[in-house]
């Protein structure tokens, strides 16, 4: 089979005084396409390096990562650039919008980067987008004009700009109301169901409910990985 994400024993370490600190401790793991996996663990776990790491904001110590297709420790700065463009979709804890432009330029942002769609269609494309995760209506506006909620349905709309494979998102719902935060989650679900292989690093147990699969970290390990229905597995190869 297949894996939509492949990481084999992979180390990320940071240098710290005179040693180094090991934010992700030789962990590997695999998930199928189409998969939703919430990562959870105590803050300080390795989550967010783990989720820098899968989208090639970060390269690994050593170890191997396979995402979409690609080996990204084969891809210079700049093919991960593209790679990224195309293939990674991701959704931030504070929205992480550009407060200059509007939501539809935000949204077509990451369309003038990866060029795959012509320039004259991509205004087009972001006002279905918009449609799409319920905020069209503010298309034209500045996003600090707009909820929080509105805001992270706008960068799910830039996150889905080029049609990714894979969404990434670091706490997507930890800076909304319990509402707006089961709206999101619905969206992620409706987005999971279309195929896209979803990865959520949170804290929120709603979140846990929704993904097929919930992997936890421990000090830059795999403690658990627990699939719905499955009891949990021991140990650090998930
Ligand atoms: N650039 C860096 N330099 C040094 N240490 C770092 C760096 N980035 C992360 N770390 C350390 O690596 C560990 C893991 O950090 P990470 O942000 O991945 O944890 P997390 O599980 O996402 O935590 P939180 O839930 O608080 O966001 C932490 O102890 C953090 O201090």
């Amino acid at each position: 089979m297949r894996y939509t994400i492949e990481i084999d024993d992979v180390v990320k370490a940071y240098p710290l005084g005179q040693g180094r600190f090991i934010a992700v401790d030789h962990l590997s793991l695999t998930v199928g396409a189409g998969d939703f996996v919430a990562v959870v663990g105590r803050s300080g776990s390795g989550k967010t390096t783990l989720l820098n790491l899968l989208a090639g904001i970060d390269r690994p110590t050593s170890g191997t990562v396979r995402v979409a297709d690609a080996d990204l420790g084969a891809l210079s700065e700049s093919g991960l650039a593209g790679w990224r463009g195309r293939n990674i979709g991701l959704v931030f804890q504070f929205f992480q919008l550009l407060p200059t432009l509007t939501v539809a330029e935000n949204v077509m942002l990451p369309m003038d980067f990866a060029k795959t769609i012509p320039a004259g269609r991509r205004r087009e494309r972001a006002l279905q987008l918009l449609d799409r995760v319920g905020v069209a209506d503010q298309a034209d506006k500045l996003p600090a004009t707009l909820s929080g909620g509105q805001q992270q349905r706008a960068a799910i709309a830039r996150a889905l700009a080029n049609d990714p494979p894979v969404l990434l998102a670091d706490e997507p719902t930890g800076n909304l109301d319990s509402a707006t935060a089961a709206a999101v989650l619905e969206l992620f679900a409706s987005l999971n169901k279309e195929g896209r292989t979803i990865v959520v690093v949170t804290h929120e147990r709603e979140v846990r409910a929704v993904a097929g699969r919930e992997v936890m970290l421990q000090d830059g390990r795999i403690v658990t990985s627990d699939t719905a229905g499955e009891s949990p597995r021991q140990g650090t190869k998930a």
